[in-house]
């Protein structure tokens, strides 16, 4: 039995993800403290919504999907019901092991994952680190379960912060990115439609290039850019507004705010 504890965006995306691999919607539990959103998600998935003991007394593995600043109201109630020998997988940024492992009873199972929200379609990516108590085998169950929805890569968890910035928030900088150019279409006169059909196909399938031709990024750019043609001419404006540098600062002060939360 899996439990998603805090069945918001992100908690949905694993669930729908998880389902959609096959897995039985009476082996998951959810435990969502709005009750409308546990209601809309019992009837788009058929899932039930419980209290945190009855999902810690319950489940073999727990996947904590709420925010930050929520967590150590949960981990309290999960504490207090939670047996030996469960898997805690927590998902939220900032939220160290060690963290976790303190408001858990002793030697806890806990794996940190940072998820993406293109979980919701198996195309996340995730990265996981294990904390103190977790054997090989937790982490392998925290791995297959995330690996149901996309891509799992390991990480030392000092490197948490970073992979929060790049994966975790980098679908919002893909879809900031599409945001502009379809206004940039509609600019130029295109029907709104067609610009987003346009820049949704080719967002897809750059990004198949990009994961599959084993090419470095540069390399597939260069193959776009003809000499003396509408690319170079393109590109010279997007280093002229400091793309690069805009983009290195923005991952920066997404690290710096992932850490700032595990300060709680
Ligand atoms: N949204 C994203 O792209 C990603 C989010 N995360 C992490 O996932 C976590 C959730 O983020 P979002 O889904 O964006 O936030 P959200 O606000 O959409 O979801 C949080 C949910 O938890 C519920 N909740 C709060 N306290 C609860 C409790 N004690 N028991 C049960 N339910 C409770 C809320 O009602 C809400 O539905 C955060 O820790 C975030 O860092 C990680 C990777 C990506
Ligand atoms: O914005 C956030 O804090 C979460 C973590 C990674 C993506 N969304």
């Amino acid at each position: 039995m899996i439990a998603i504890i805090g069945a918001g965006r992100m908690g949905e995306a694993l669930l729908a993800g998880i389902l959609d691999t096959g897995h039985d919607p009476a082996g998951v539990l959810i435990t969502e403290a709005r009750q409308e959103r546990a209601e809309e998600l019992r009837e788009r998935y058929g899932v039930a919504n419980v209290s945190a003991a009855e999902a810690a007394s319950r489940a073999d593995t727990l996947l904590l999907a709420i925010k930050p600043q929520d967590m150590v109201a949960a981990l309290n109630e999960i504490a207090a019901a939670l047996p030996p020998g469960r898997l805690v997988v927590s998902v939220a940024a900032g939220i160290t092991t060690a963290v976790l492992e303190k408001h858990l009873p002793p030697e806890t199972a806990v794996v940190r994952a940072m998820p993406n929200t293109p979980a919701l379609v198996g195309q996340g990516m995730t990265a996981v680190a294990a904390g103190a108590h977790a054997s090989a085998e937790h982490l392998a169950r925290a791995e297959a379960l995330l690996g149901s929805v996309g891509r799992v890569l390991r990480v030392p968890e000092k490197h948490m912060d970073a992979v929060t910035a790049l994966s975790g928030s980098g679908p919002a900088y893909f879809y900031l990115v599409a945001e502009a150019m379809i206004e940039a279409g509609v600019l130029l006169g295109l029907p709104r439609a067609t610009a987003e059909t346009l820049v949704a196909q080719t967002a897809v399938g750059s990004a198949a290039m990009l994961r599959d031709s084993g090419e470095h990024p540069a390399l597939l750019r260069e193959a776009v850019t003809s000499p003396g043609g509408t690319t170079a001419a393109a590109l010279r404006e997007l280093e002229r507004h400091g793309l690069r540098s805009a983009l290195a600062d923005a991952v920066e002060a997404a690290q710096r705010r992932s850490a700032e939360l595990s300060e709680g």
